[in-house]
């Protein structure tokens, strides 16, 4: 999607998108305080962020430490201010198996009484073992429908672009799912709870703390028909919760789609696409830095460098013969030098 250019001379500093270091401890804390239960990915406890942070500076360093589950943290800073986070893990279920309803219909048929009769089933599997993920996609309140969610999301896919090697052919993303007013899933209530004797923020602590061993011990075994769930689970099974209604509509735009999966504990949606069907990683060009231009003709998002010096700006760019030439705010705020290979796409 094209979007205006921005003008050369706006006075702001450049919002700027990089790995997460550790110390960035306090600003994402701060934002994972103020999400509600369920941000598996963001939870908000001092030692078990701290952890995801040390884990996140050794993935972009170690391959191992990447292929053994853990993720690398992106943070959007403006002003010197973490205002933004989102993750990229790019194996899940290896270190930890990774857990997924697959709901799949179920047809029968009563020749002698003239019926036929369609149920909706879920079973617990981990078909998604393998795939990289994206998650933790998160703004804070105060920062929101301006453009930064989208900023975060798509970085991460350029990340992805940046460092291709690195990831397989498929990647997810679970949505939330819908929880009431106070805070309750009606998915948890109807299943869940029953299975793991514990409550919804119980569980996804358990999850973000002790790992996912606890859901093959006490999980469902055997197939669940939805038809005898009560009507409040049943409808919102697949649907995510209302503050990510804009996380799914950036993923949908990107390629995402769903296709049969939901989350096991809130029954958000699980949505997939090839990586390399993605938007912004099909759109991506490497192109070297020709110059300055004051007349930029794209509105883009730029990005340079790769593991810890991986960073990315959204700017104006002119596309020539040479190369790129890029308006001086984005090449001040990422530090490029003439000559220089960028990824760019459109924003
Ligand atoms: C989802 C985000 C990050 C979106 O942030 P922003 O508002 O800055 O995004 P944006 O770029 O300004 O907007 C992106 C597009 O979504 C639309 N949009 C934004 N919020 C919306 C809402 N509440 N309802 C309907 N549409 C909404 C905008 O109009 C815009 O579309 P147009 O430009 O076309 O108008 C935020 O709302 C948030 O932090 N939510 C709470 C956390 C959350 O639930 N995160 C998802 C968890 S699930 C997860 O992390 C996995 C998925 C993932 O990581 O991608």
């Amino acid at each position: 999607m094209s979007r205006p250019p921005t003008t050369p001379s706006a006075p702001q500093t450049a919002d700027l998108v990089r790995p997460a270091r550790r110390g960035d401890l306090d600003g994402l804390l701060a934002l994972a305080r103020a999400a509600d239960a369920g941000m598996t990915n963001l939870p908000a406890d001092r030692a078990a962020l701290d952890d995801r942070l040390a884990a996140s500076e050794q993935a972009l360093i170690d391959p191992e430490t990447r292929n053994a589950g853990a993720a690398v943290y992106l943070v959007l800073e403006r002003q010197g201010r973490v205002i933004g986070a989102a993750c990229v893990f790019a194996r899940i279920g290896v270190a930890q198996p990774f857990y997924s309803y697959r709901v799949t219909r179920l047809t029968q048929l009563s020749p002698d009484l003239g019926k036929r009769v369609e149920m909706s089933v879920l079973t617990l599997v981990n078909d998604l073992t393998d795939q990289a993920e994206v998650g933790g996609l998160f703004v804070a309140p105060d920062a929101r429908k301006g453009q930064a969610g989208r900023l975060m999301a798509r970085s991460r896919y350029l990340f992805m672009a940046r460092h291709r090697d690195w990831f397989g052919e498929q990647v997810i993303a679970d949505l939330r799912g819908v929880q009431d007013a106070d805070g309750r899933s009606p998915v948890w209530d109807a299943l869940g709870a029953h299975f793991y004797a514990m409550d919804f923020a119980a569980a996804d602590r358990a999850c973000a703390l002790s790992g996912t061993r606890f859901i093959s011990d006490l999980g469902p075994k055997y197939p669940i028909y939805v038809g005898l769930l009560p009507p409040a689970a049943q409808a919102a099974l697949g649907k995510p919760h209302q503050d990510g209604v804009g996380a799914e509509r950036l993923l949908r735009e990107e390629g995402f789609v769903s296709d049969g999966y939901v989350d096991i504990f809130d029954g958000g949606p699980t949505l997939r696409a090839r990586i390399d069907d993605l938007k912004a990683i099909r759109e991506a060009r490497r192109a070297p830095l020709a110059g300055l231009t004051d007349t930029p003709t794209d509105d883009a998002l730029v990005c340079a460098g790769a593991g810890a010096a991986f960073r990315v700006v959204r700017g104006g760019l002119s596309a020539g013969d040479d190369g790129v030439r890029a308006e001086a705010s984005l090449i001040n705020a990422l530090g490029l030098a003439p000559g220089q290979e960028i990824t760019h796409v459109r924003f």
